[in-house]
């Protein structure tokens, strides 16, 4: 059993940066395990930047992170895939190798990131398509399933090595309300059995809907509705 209690995210006084613009200032704030925390704020404000700079697309140049037990202050190249196996990334747009099987589009994950066991593969690979309700999965192509369905792999591709946290970039933004709602409860069922979630969003409903805590871009800055009265407004 892990009784570690750190927070699985811990940021002091960082500064966001796309090249030398400083996009978000001053940011601090640590998310527990198991927590579930929006990202919201305008296009434009600063949600994808602060999301690339925690998986190491974008370099932190000030200020310290910690994320997943790596400090971002003196990661190494090498060491960026260590990380990104410990943190799960989810997008909008599905990224998907469109020419492989949903089997084959997880193998490959698994092998980049040190699996050898081809039966471990094959094991570890079954759990993770149940655990997102697509057990009959693994052999077609992308192109035959729904757009929903097609998240749902993307979603089981970030679990299969037992990430700490889920990053997730506007993940229910291409898809329709109904199916949108779905993955988001699966969402929540991931964590439910432990795992921290950081949501990016524009989805007013689900803000509405479900009081996790909140954390909005805002003229440079980052408010966290645990600290500060975040306003939700009509077009954050
Ligand atoms: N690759 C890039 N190079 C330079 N500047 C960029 C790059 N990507 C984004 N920016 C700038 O950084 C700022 C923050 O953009 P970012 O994509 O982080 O916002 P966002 O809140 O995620 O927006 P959206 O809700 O539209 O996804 C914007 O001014 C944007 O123009």
């Amino acid at each position: 059993m892990d009784f570690n209690t750190e927070p699985v995210l811990e940021i002091k006084q960082a500064t966001i940066f796309q090249g030398l613009d400083p996009i978000l200032s001053d940011v601090d704030f640590s998310v527990e395990q198991h927590e579930f925390v929006f990202l919201i704020g305008r296009t434009g404000s600063g949600k994808s930047s602060l999301l690339k700079t925690l998986y190491a697309d974008l370099p932190l140049q000030s200020g310290n992170i910690e994320i997943s037990g790596f400090d971002l202050t003196k990661i190494t190249t090498k060491e960026v895939p260590f990380l990104r196996r410990k943190i799960g990334i989810i997008f909008q747009d599905f990224q998907l190798f469109p020419d492989r099987t949903v089997a084959e589009n997880l193998s490959f994950v698994m092998k980049a990131t040190g699996w050898k066991d081809k039966a471990k593969i094959k094991a570890r690979m079954a759990e993770v398509l149940v655990l997102v309700g697509l057990n009959n999965a693994a052999s077609k192509m992308p192109h035959q399933l729904s757009g929903g369905e097609q998240q749902r792999v993307v979603i089981a591709r970030a679990l299969l090595n037992e990430p700490s946290i889920l990053l997730a970039d506007e993940p229910t933004g291409n898809l329709d309300p109904d199916v949108a709602d779905g993955i988001f409860k699966l969402f929540q069922e991931i964590n439910k059995k432990g795992t921290a979630i950081l949501m990016a969003t524009h989805n007013h409903d689900l803000l509405k809907k479900y009081p996790y805590r909140v954390l909005k871009c805002e003229n440079g800055k980052l408010l966290d509705s645990k600290v500060h009265d975040v306003s939700f407004g009509s077009s954050f």
